[in-house]
């Protein structure tokens, strides 16, 4: 069922959160009243020290986690109003995931890895659209081989194939870049920005590498569980001196 958030009356945001709390046992805040919303066609960065609540921003975001209150939306529907099967069937249809470690699944071909968020969610794939994103994201002629054939770099670019196959409304990144070396990383970066700047893809991604953050439009810095910092064309040097300042609070 589709509802418009509170954002209705512009164009429907990919993502938006309206006064998200989390709480988990033994009093710990990992969220407290957090308002965002991720227009489509941006790359937001989430930073912050460890433990300021990037993951469960993310979770709760995608649907993965429920928040204690508040109202969180994909795409313009609350996930709160799902229950567990439509809101599988939401994240499936709406939302990709790009992990550190790649998560493909050594048994199957690359292409199969990218075909199976569509097989999952019984889809019949847009040919045109997987060929274009195989060609875009430089894997055209490594489809028959297995993960452990391709590089780290050619792998993350496999399963950002996959989390766009769905063409979903967001995808959501977490430390993309934290397994591979520096040069291989700036490379995932550039094709997550060209992937932003040429599909008007929307992406949201958490890490702690200021100068990942950098190739976002827009940042947003954690401490305890709430957004203490918002930067617009974001430059490392600038993250680099927020986030430090907030660890050594
Ligand atoms: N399942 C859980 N049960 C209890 N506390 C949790 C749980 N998950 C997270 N927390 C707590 O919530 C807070 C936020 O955690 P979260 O993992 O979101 O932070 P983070 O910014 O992603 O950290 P890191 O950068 O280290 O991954 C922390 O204090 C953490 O210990």
């Amino acid at each position: 069922m589709r509802q418009p958030g509170p954002g209705s009356g512009r164009r429907t945001p990919a993502v938006e959160l309206a006064g998200v709390t989390k709480t988990y046992p033994g009093d710990v805040r990992a969220l407290d009243e957090v308002s965002l919303v991720v227009e489509r066609g941006t790359f937001l960065a989430v930073m912050g020290p460890s433990g300021s609540g990037k993951s469960t921003l993310m979770h709760c975001a995608a649907g993965l986690d429920s928040p204690t209150a508040g109202r969180a939306f994909i795409d313009g529907t609350e996930i709160g109003t799902l229950n567990e099967t439509r809101r599988t069937e939401l994240r499936r249809k709406s939302v990709g995931f790009i992990f550190q470690s790649y998560n493909l699944v050594p048994s199957l071909s690359v292409e199969d890895n990218i075909m199976l968020p569509l097989r999952l969610a019984g889809r019949s794939p847009d040919r045109e659209w997987v060929r274009g994103l195989v060609e875009r994201v430089g894997l055209a002629d490594r489809l028959t081989r297995r993960p452990a054939e391709l590089s780290g770099g050619q792998q993350q670019r496999a399963a950002i194939a996959r989390a766009l196959a769905a063409r979903p409304a967001v995808v959501f990144a977490d430390e993309p870049t934290g397994a591979l070396d520096l040069r291989t990383g700036r490379e995932v970066l550039a094709l997550l920005r060209d992937l932003v700047d040429g599909l008007g893809q929307t992406v949201v991604m958490v890490t702690h590498d200021p100068a990942a953050a950098a190739r976002a439009d827009l940042a947003k810095v954690m401490a305890d569980g709430r957004v203490v910092d918002t930067r617009v064309k974001p430059t490392a040097g600038e993250l680099a001196t927020c986030v430090t300042a907030l660890e050594t609070e």
